[in-house]
């Protein structure tokens, strides 16, 4: 059994963040393709020292001792998994029946159904650390990313080019075939939702719905599936503690995979960048928001800027610096990009991300200014502000047309109390100054009154006279919004 090539074999053991950043390199350069099941192995190995096997009982305190506590990563052990992998792989798959340079969606849903069944009956599918192929060959168990990308590493020990991962802000999928134009899914989403296994991923599905970003996924290279498993390292120990060792060395492989250009079709690796050059930044390198603003460009370059998550890391980064302006306008633009889409029970995920924005982060935000008391007197906050107050509105407005026409209610009576609690700290100055204008519709617009008229009286009628919406559910009774066209509203400062 061809175990590894020399140049693979040559780099063990690996003892130091540098020694797996060369072993990187190395498998990141040349023509040959990076070994999938090798550098996932690898990850997993390190993770599983330095955050899951890491307070043994008698062991030294070493953060006392300030001594690094990099493990030693043998090649025998390394190799021996590997071999498993391999063997697992090629024994459950005969491939005479495939003989066809490109994968078929049937074998697709076998060498699926290899990694599925081989999983542990019943496991915590949320836990941390389940992401690598070490977690799958030491403990049979995977989470959804995991699956994805154990397919995409099988197919490359089976010798198919063709078979990449492609992948959302909340799920990910296989994209096979001549050119790429298959897909397929091979993993499950979420909880309590059958999995869609070797069913392609159709404009029915996919339009409209951000599970799928309206068609823009990030479809990989194999340097970006590297990218993928990098940026799905967890550094977490616990909820509150993080292993030094493992985020640094996160960072310096995201900066290995930047310098060759491998994150600028890939926004969230860009972020997850960012997000550890805040905690700790790297001398001469670009700054948080550099790399924050690139993820966000990306996104406008390559994927029509459908993605959500680059304009909620640069919210979350202004906001934790406390930039509440410019934060406010990252968090309009990304109700912007969200009110392309029609929000499912799928889509959760962006939904909490909402959610503590509106309801945890900008009321937070508005009870800081609102007490600053020199900027009050001065009319500096933010509350004097013409432009917070478009982009506030902009943000509510983004999410209202989310929930026009969506199968399932965003808003509910906490949003619209934190709205009103938020909207009330702007001084009333603001609204001298901006202009709310509807654009013309193309049919008649008086049909739009009379429809908007029914509308609010039907309401009325239903729910009782300004019945408040009840507290607990979205209202049973609500309705998804007019399908009717709705008038374009920019909501501009003046001048
Ligand atoms: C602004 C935020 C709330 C901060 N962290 C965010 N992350 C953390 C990193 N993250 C990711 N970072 C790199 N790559 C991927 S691929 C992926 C996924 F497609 F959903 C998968 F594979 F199903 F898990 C997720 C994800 C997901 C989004 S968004």
């Amino acid at each position: 059994m061809a175990g590894f090539r020399e140049n693979e074999k040559q780099h063990f053991p690996l003892q130091s963040i540098q020694d797996v950043v060369d072993l990187f390199r190395d498998q990141l350069t040349g023509s040959d393709e990076p070994n999938l099941p090798l550098l996932s192995i690898v990850l997993g190995a390190i993770e599983n020292v330095l955050t899951v096997n890491r307070s043994l009982p008698g062991e030294i305190d070493h953060s006392k001792t300030l001594e690094p506590i990099f493990p030693v990563i043998e090649l025998e052990t390394v190799e021996a998994l590997y071999e498993k992998f391999v063997t697992h792989v090629k024994r459950s798959i005969d491939l005479t029946k495939f003989c066809g340079e490109v994968a078929t969606r049937e074998l697709v849903k076998l060498v699926s159904d290899v990694i599925w069944s081989s999983l542990m009956r019943s496991f915590y599918k949320d836990k941390a650390h389940l992401q690598s192929l070490y977690s799958f060959l030491t403990g049979n168990k995977l989470d959804c990313f995991g699956v994805a990308f154990g397919v995409v590493a099988a197919f490359q020990v089976l010798g198919y080019k063709d078979v990449h991962l492609a992948l959302s802000e909340d799920h990910a999928w296989v994209t096979f075939g001549q050119d790429l134009l298959e897909t397929a899914e091979v993993t499950w989403h979420g909880k309590g939702n059958e999995d869609k296994r070797g069913q392609p991923i159709t404009m029915g599905v996919s339009e409209k719905s951000w599970l799928y970003l309206n068609d823009q996924p990030v479809l990989c290279t194999r340097q970006m599936e590297v990218a993928s498993i990098v940026s799905g390292i967890n550094p977490s120990i616990s909820a509150t503690v993080d292993s030094l060792e493992m985020g640094s060395l996160q960072q310096e492989l995201l900066w290995l995979l930047y310098d060759m250009d491998h994150l600028s079709r890939y926004p969230m690796a860009l972020g997850n960048l960012g997000d550890l050059e805040e905690i700790s930044p790297t001398p001469e390198r670009p700054q948080p928001i550099d790399l924050f603003n690139e993820a966000i460009q990306s996104a406008l370059e390559h994927y029509n800027n459908q993605h959500v998550y680059p304009y909620t890391y640069l919210g979350g980064y202004l906001y934790r610096k406390g930039h509440h302006k410019k934060a406010l306008q990252a968090w309009a633009d990304a109700a912007d990009t969200v009110r392309n889409y029609n929000y499912n029970r799928e889509d959760e995920e962006i939904y909490k991300e909402f959610l503590e924005i509106a309801n945890d982060l900008i009321p937070h935000m508005m009870k800081i200014v609102a007490s600053d008391n020199a900027a009050r007197i001065h009319h500096t906050s933010l509350l004097y502000d013409p432009d917070c107050y478009a982009n506030f509105l902009r943000f509510y407005d983004g999410i209202c047309e989310w929930e026009e026409g969506s199968p399932t209610p965003v808003l509910h009576i906490t949003w619209a109390k934190q709205l009103v609690f938020s909207l009330s700290k702007f001084d009333l100055s603001v609204r001298e100054h901006i202009e709310v204008k509807g654009e013309g519709l193309e049919d008649d617009s008086s049909s739009e009154e009379e429809e908007m008229e029914e509308e609010v009286n039907g309401r009325r009628g239903e729910e009782g006279e300004d019945k408040v919406m009840d507290d607990t559910e979205p209202s049973s009774s609500h309705r998804p919004g007019r399908r009717g066209r709705r008038p374009k509203i920019n909501i501009e400062p003046e001048g």
